[in-house]
């Protein structure tokens, strides 16, 4: 088997995915046309060309921009359907995804017509390709805890289709202790709690993610490093950070994929995994990731077992769903 058919074939787990950031290019102008949008861009080369980006900021100023293409059910059915396919080739077995509502909500698309595109077809990708897969609506939280209040009550009716909440956007400036009272009600309401939290924000954006929204995972969570006790107490409670290097690198997070500190947290013993983030954005999708960070950090096949297996552990499956998906993975790794 070479390299790629092991990254490829590896069965895996993705907890970090925003849906509309694997909008390719390609659909993003399929889309464009298809709704009579016009895009700042006159082709697909022209639109990569524009994926230089100096900061978290400056990608999201682009990734909201993309995402104006999506208006109907079936738009959000199509790139949901492509991202599974792609998934699905990288046997990827399950998927928790993050979805944006408000960048949509505030274009006057409802939550019905997003939401139903989406889960009709993570649906159809169970049938189809047997990825199981789980919903996670995010809060923008460079708006305000009114809108993210707002979107949770939108959601509320939708529920049993999105077990957890989470929180993404521009981080500095944005604490998670500003949407406290909403994840206070999300988590009364039964859902479960994740956030994007040391991004490019301090350690003490991870503590408050922990202390105040109660969250189950941490998104990013790679400035946890400059915390001692931080870290300590990420190994002792095993919370996991759902990393994505390739987003790190993109985004100057990191100067390079050898400066990652992925490798030192996995050998401290923190349950960290490796996700795409925005694939469509950043490069690659998980399996690239994870050939990415081999390469540049030189990990062992055992490093590389050890980060799919927990991207298991750290789902929201069951018990019983972990084991067996862990039980794929073990079998595998005889081959
Ligand atoms: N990496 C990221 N950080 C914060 N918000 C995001 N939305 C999409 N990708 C994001
Ligand atoms: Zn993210």
């Amino acid at each position: 088997m070479t390299k790629n058919q092991f990254f490829c074939q590896i069965p895996k787990a993705e907890l970090h995915i925003h849906i509309e950031g694997s909008l390719e290019p390609e659909m993003m102008f399929a889309l464009g046309d298809r709704n009579n949008i016009q895009l700042p861009y006159k082709s697909v080369e022209e639109i990569r060309a524009a994926y230089n980006f100096q900061n978290l900021q400056s990608f999201l100023d682009l990734y909201y921009a993309g995402m104006s293409v999506l208006q109907t059910e079936q738009d959000f059915y199509d790139l949901t359907w492509a991202y599974m396919q792609k998934a699905s080739a990288q046997n990827v077995r399950h998927a928790e995804i993050f979805f944006d509502p408000q960048g949509h909500t505030s274009r006057g698309i409802s939550f019905e017509t997003i939401h139903r595109g989406i889960y009709r077809a993570l649906q159809e990708a169970k049938q189809e390709f047997g990825i199981s897969s789980y919903l996670i609506l995010c809060f923008l939280r460079h708006l305000s805890a009114e809108s993210a209040m707002e979107a949770l009550e939108q959601a509320l009716p939708y529920k049993d289709t999105i077990p957890a909440v989470g929180l993404d956007s521009s981080e500095v400036g944005n604490p998670p202790s500003k949407f406290q009272k909403v994840f206070d009600k999300a988590r009364e309401k039964g859902f479960r709690t994740v956030a994007h939290a040391g991004e490019e924000g301090p350690p003490e954006y991870i503590w408050e993610a922990i202390n105040l929204l109660g969250v189950s995972r941490i998104d990013h969570g790679v400035r946890c490093i400059d915390d001692p006790k931080l870290l300590e107490y990420l190994i002792e409670k095993q919370i996991p950070l759902t990393v994505c290097p390739l987003s790190n690198i993109k985004l100057c997070v990191f100067d390079s994929m050898a400066k990652h500190n992925i490798k030192q947290l996995l050998d401290m013993g923190l349950c960290v995994t490796v996700n795409s983030d925005d694939p469509s954005y950043f490069g690659g999708y998980v399996a690239e990731n994870l050939q990415e960070i081999e390469s540049a950090l030189n990990l062992s096949r055992q490093d590389i077992y050890k980060l799919v297996k927990n991207s298991f552990q750290a789902t929201f499956l069951s018990v019983e769903e972990k084991q067996t998906r862990i039980a794929e993975l073990d079998e595998f790794m005889m081959k």
